[in-house]
């Protein structure tokens, strides 16, 4: 009752049932670290040239690809008004819980450091990223990524996309490819996150069995509805479906009306509400997980946040998954710094 209680406090901002994308978390010790992010990302972005950096990790923490250069990846004009700002980037590895358990380091970060000054073009470019010793190559075209054709037609007749966005184009392929690497994705607000880690795991999970497979963590209750809303109408022809774990009540206190074991393939929703479907009311298993999100990461991740929530969602999967399918971990998490840095303008 209490973690319900802490959830609930945390989204009392944002009304429950609202599409609104929340602009700021309500935590005043969160705000006050990220005004002072703010400061430090204004001085990076005076210095700064425009560039994309992709770069994975070896086991010893050093950089194993070259910085690379490219054009704005935006795909609305939200992201022109965060125009000559730059993103200050927090450290999301070498995560701990205050048990002291820790998590496997990601093997895989992607960031966009600075907005374009021009974002003019969208052209994809090709790139080979090595992860271990897997090489992965951008995908011009959802074509390439072996999608399903009930997906691909969702793409197209439902979304309206043609091609697959900048991060899209770099992050597809080793979300959906095995081995399934950990990833971190951080881009500006309108650069296509969203598709990335929704096609990710419709991608991933397979429609004829009837459990869940897909996990996607989130701040608050309207994100998670938003994220389902997308989630259902790029999906539609392919039989996949979900369930949305929010507090089933608008007011402060937790009511679970729920009883039915889950066997849709895709959860999505906020850390109280899932913890508790997992352990106090057993109606989640997470025995056939393969894709863990976390959305807007830098929250999710925090110290001051839910770290410690999400932390304990990853361990509970981990363990009931056993060590049978080990190379299958995948752990992604999205960073949404465009979002929040335009909030504080
Ligand atoms: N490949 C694509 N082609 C065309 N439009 C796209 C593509 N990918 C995403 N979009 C559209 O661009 C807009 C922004 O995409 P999305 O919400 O995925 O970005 P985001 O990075 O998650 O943004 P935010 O940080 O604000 O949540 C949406 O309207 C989405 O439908």
């Amino acid at each position: 009752m209490a973690e319900a209680q802490e959830e609930d406090q945390q989204q009392e901002n944002t009304p429950p049932g609202s599409t609104q994308k929340p602009v700021s978390l309500p935590q005043p010790d969160k705000d006050a670290d990220l005004s002072a992010s703010a400061e430090e990302g204004q001085k990076v972005a005076a210095a700064n040239t425009d560039s994309v950096s992709l770069s994975a990790e070896d086991d010893s923490g050093k950089a194993i690809l070259p910085q690379l250069t490219g054009d704005d990846d935006a795909l609305d004009s939200g992201a022109q008004e965060n125009k000559e700002k730059s993103l200050d980037l927090p450290k999301l590895d070498g995560l701990s819980v205050s048990d002291g358990a820790t998590v496997d380091k990601p093997e895989i970060v992607l960031k966009s450091e600075k907005l374009s000054e021009e974002a003019e073009s969208h052209e994809t470019e090709i790139k080979k990223v090595v992860a271990g010793d897997t090489p992965y190559t951008s995908a011009k075209t959802f074509e390439e990524l072996n999608l399903s054709e009930s997906l691909l037609r969702g793409l197209y007749s439902e979304m309206k996309f043609e091609k697959p966005s900048r991060i899209q184009a770099e992050t597809l392929p080793m979300i959906l490819t095995p081995p399934h690497v950990n990833l971190i994705a951080q881009a500006h607000n309108g650069s296509g996150k969203t598709t990335c880690f929704v096609l990710g795991m419709l991608g991933r999970v397979d429609a004829q069995l009837q459990a869940p497979q897909a996990l996607c963590v989130c701040p608050t209750r309207e994100l998670a509805i938003q994220n389902e809303e997308v989630l259902l109408k790029m999906g539609k022809y392919t039989g996949i479906t979900s369930v949305c774990a929010i507090p089933s009540d608008s007011g402060g206190g937790y009511l679970s009306t729920r009883r039915d074991p889950i066997v849709d393939q895709v959860v999505i929703g906020t850390p109280g509400t899932l913890k508790r479907w997992m352990t106090k009311d057993k109606l989640l298993s997470t025995k056939h997980i393969k894709i863990l999100v976390f959305d807007e990461a830098d929250h999710m991740l925090a110290q001051d946040g839910f770290q410690d929530d999400s932390m304990r969602i990853l361990r509970d999967i981990q363990k009931n998954r056993g060590s049978c399918q080990p190379t299958e971990d995948f752990w992604t998490a999205r960073s949404n710094f465009g979002t929040l840095w335009t909030a504080k303008r």
